[in-house]
């Protein structure tokens, strides 16, 4: 059990984070602020303890309360952690004891029970009690420095009013405030600590009880910041120049208020204008600069951005078509194709566009923290106090976010599920007159993305303002307390000019900093299942496997069923095929006849390894290799199918034909297929021949057309076992004349394996097979058959017969 794996972003982690950066703002504050205020305020106010006028306390407070609180947690959380193991042993231990002896449990399991249940209840109870002394101890820390801040506060607006000195110079007051509300967070975790720990036992509980808890791990663990950035990788060499540039123009925006400040100071103090336009000079050169570099920083990051996202989409798609049959019979197109288009695009900003946003405001953050730092420590500290506070609100805001958009993009998918199949079978739509339904049904879904949007806006919104209100009050604190000083002529006007571009820079780059931290974030979210699209193994892989020396020696169409049982992934308890053995033999044609459902579709889907048997086997050609090491490529080089109602893909005639191939095939052959398929006539017959655009999924043509280029398409291959799937749609009688010839002659000398509707089929065959709820109930010629006078005669012929007339009555 030891070997969970816990994740980063969690709730005892956040705490700590909180609690260490506390102590460290507080301790900064403390060192920075009396080393700025050294000469007005005297040492002893720094380091003596006195409740008004010194923070000496404040600062012991957040040290100690920072190691208490740490360790604290650290217990809570690893006697939750023990606690959840435990519950989860003893629920194994109950299932197993049920499951192994329903009568007797000896002595010694009742006495392990005992003593497992008395751990349990002391465990529980340390937690209980760590749980109330993290609560007081963090509620103390709070009430104290409440009281403080009123009575610190109170003498200050006295002194104020009366004109004295006050108490504690401007800058330790703010200390206390960011104090104040960093014991208000902290007792707000630990209210919310009992919530979250009950979250967190569930969590390991569950994973302890889960048999691959490391794999589940990993696949979590492979959707981070880090995995989204690793997708621009092969961009590097762009994003790398991109980077020196986003340098350039972040620097040039850095030094910049520095010449800003300059130019004020120069035109305040010098009498003629030679230093200042010296300075103006200077500072057009860096705007020059800045602008070229964010130009070019700007082209590079986002042509890299459409690279990634182009790539990205490649790989998706290239791994979607790569996936096994069954993950299609459980995952709807339209969903598939708005991961494709529309999820992927919310990563291409992400991955570059905001990278670089993220790299050039951090940039910006520290350059101008350290130049005001050198203009003037003690107004920089007050900035600083600022900066934890919009951080955590940050890292809250961006999980909420995420979460957000993942759910967002879900539903973003299943409304296109509902467009895709709407759109896909307009004619039934139509023909029911369902168009309103579908409009509906279509609004209903867009509803719920739009619901989820309508929160990302109010969370986008509210942070932004609450960014924007924090930054602003940070702005109004500054240039009060820096016109203070300039009054006091403690620094020159200009110092306080660039001081201000410099903090409007700090706090412009911190609210976009955090705007691009959500959009991460929504990344993230959005990225959750592409990354699962693209990590998806498929169990049957495609080109890998044995690819027999010669194809004459090695298939010759034959297949051999062995005891095969089979039942579809998606409805694992009901057995399509149950023991079934049955032989493909070279050369000779076999029919699958029985009633609807019985499985004779699923032994073409066996056979073209759709899927592969539960047990059992099937052997392919004279040596009987099982087709489970035969390169699947390979196999459907040799195997074709013509199913009933045949799919065209939207090009052209000879695209159609020729589907089948990779390489360019001879206009010269297409046509010698197309008339073994009694296809030329017809498409002769066409204006543009065979460059006629057939329509998405053939639907410029008529059922007897597509059905004779699908034949024209399986005979190009040249197969060596043909698997045919007779229409049973009723086609016109000359239409079905020709369908009829070209299956004729596509079976004629090659191995057939035909899933027979008409009496003539089944006459012509070599052996039929009869299938029934997935059992082979018969086999034989047809006269054997109906010889035998069973289910073949009194069911399947009468099937037969009915369907033969009603088709060549109409
Ligand atoms: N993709 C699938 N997922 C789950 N069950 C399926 C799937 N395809 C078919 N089935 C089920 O398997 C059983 C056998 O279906 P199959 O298509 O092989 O029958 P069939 O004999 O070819 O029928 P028909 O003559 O009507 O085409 C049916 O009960 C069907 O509901």
């Amino acid at each position: 059990m030891r070997n969970i794996k816990l994740p980063g972003l969690r709730y005892s982690n956040l705490f700590r984070s909180l609690v260490v950066i506390d102590m460290i703002t507080e301790l900064t504050l403390w060192i920075v602020g009396g080393y700025a205020n050294f000469e007005t305020h005297e040492l002893d106010q720094i380091i003596r303890f006195n409740f008004v006028e010194s923070i000496f306390d404040v600062i012991l407070l957040s040290s100690f309360k920072a190691l208490i609180l740490f360790v604290l947690i650290s217990e809570i959380e690893s006697a939750c952690f023990k606690l959840a193991v435990s519950t989860a042993n003893n629920i194994r231990n109950t299932q197993s004891v049920e499951v192994n002896s329903s009568t007797n449990i000896s002595d010694s399991e009742n006495l392990i029970e005992t003593r497992t249940t008395t751990d349990l209840d002391s465990l529980r109870i340390i937690k209980k009690y760590l749980q109330l002394s993290l609560l007081i101890l963090s509620l103390l820390p709070l009430i104290f420095i409440s009281i403080k801040f009123g009575i610190v506060t109170n003498s200050f607006i006295k002194a104020k009013n009366n004109g004295q000195k006050t108490p504690m110079h401007v800058f330790y007051y703010s200390t206390l405030i960011s104090e104040v509300v960093f014991c208000f967070f902290e007792f707000l975790f630990a209210i919310l600590n009992w919530r979250f720990m009950r979250l967190f036992g569930k969590f390991i509980c569950s994973k302890a009880l889960s048999n691959e808890p490391e794999e589940n791990d990993e696949k979590k663990k492979k959707v981070n910041i880090g995995r989204l950035i690793s997708l621009s990788y092969p961009e590097r060499y762009y994003i790398s120049i991109a980077f020196v540039m986003l340098i350039i123009s972040s620097f040039t925006n850095i030094v910049s208020p520095f010449f800003f400040g300059s130019v004020v100071d120069s035109a305040v103090n010098y009498p003629d204008l030679s230093e200042m336009n010296k300075y103006i000079f200077y500072l057009f050169i860096v705007y020059f600069l800045g602008s070229l570099a964010s130009g070019l920083r700007s082209w590079l990051f986002e042509v890299s951005g459409q690279r990634v996202v182009a790539r990205l989409r490649k790989s998706v798609f290239n791994s979607i078509v790569k996936e096994d049959i069954k993950f299609f019979d459980t995952n709807r197109t339209g969903e598939l194709t708005s991961r494709i288009s529309s999820d992927t695009q919310v990563l291409q900003s992400a991955v570059t566009t905001n990278m670089s946003m993220f790299a050039r405001y951090l940039l910006q953050i520290i350059g101008s923290i350290i130049f005001m730092f050198s203009l003037e420590p003690s107004l920089t500290a007050l900035l600083l106090g600022v900066i934890p506070v919009v951080s955590l609100l940050t890292v809250q805001y961006g999980r909420y976010l995420r979460k957000l958009k993942k759910k967002f993009q879900d539903e973003l998918a299943a409304s296109s599920v509902v467009a895709e199949e709407a759109l896909s079978s307009m004619r039934t739509v139509r023909s029911f007159a369902a168009e309103s339904k579908m409009s509906n049904e279509y609004e209903k879904n867009i509803n719920k993305s739009f619901e989820i949007g309508k929160k990302l806006a109010v969370a986008q919104g509210g942070f932004m303002g609450f960014v924007g209100i924090i930054t602003g009050s940070a702005l109004a604190l500054v240039l009060w307390y820096g016109g203070k000083l300039v009054h006091d002529k403690k620094i020159s006007t200009g110092i306080l000019a660039s001081f201000l571009m410099y903090t409007l820079q700090v706090a412009m780059a911190f609210a976009f900093l955090s705007s691009v931290y959500g959009d991460f974030m929504q990344a993230l979210g959005a990225s959750q299942r592409i990354f699962e699209l693209l990590d998806s193994q498929p169990s049957i892989k495609l080109n890998t496997g044995l690819i027999p020396d010669s194809d004459d020696n090695n298939f010759d169409g034959s297949i051999l069923f062995e005891n095969v049982e089979f039942s579809y992934p998606t409805r694992s308890d009901t057995k399509v095929l149950k023991n079934v053995s049955l032989k493909i033999e070279k050369g000779k044609t076999l029919a699958l006849v029985g009633p609807s459902g019985g499985g004779k579709s699923t032994i073409f889907s066996l056979i073209e390894r759709f899927y592969d048997p539960d047990s059992g086997q099937l052997k392919l050609g004279p040596n009987s290799i099982d087709l489970k090491l035969i390169n699947t490529n390979w196999l459907h080089s040799k195997i074709a199918l013509v199913s009933q109602e045949p799919v065209l893909f939207g090009g052209t005639i000879k695209e159609n034909i020729s589907f089948g191939l990779d390489q360019e095939v001879d206009t010269e052959r297409i046509i010698e297929v197309a008339k073994l398929a009694n296809a030329h006539e017809f498409i002769n017959g066409f204006e543009k021949g065979y460059d006629t655009v057939v329509g998405e999924r053939g639907i410029r043509l008529s059922g007897g057309q597509k059905q004779r280029i699908a034949i024209a398409r399986a005979l190009l291959i040249d197969p060596k076992l043909l698997l045919l799937d007779e229409a049973t749609s009723a086609l016109d009688s000359e239409s079905e004349h020709l369908v009829q010839e070209a299956i004729e002659r596509a079976m004629k000398d090659r191995t057939v394996c035909v899933i027979a509707h008409r009496l003539s089929t089944v006459r012509n065959a070599d052996r039929v097979v009869v299938l029934e709820n997935g059992q082979l109930v018969e086999q034989g010629t047809h006269d054997e058959l109906c010889e035998m006078d069973g289910i073949y005669k009194r069911l399947v012929l009468r099937q037969l017969l009915t369907k033969e007339t009603l088709s060549t009555q109409s």
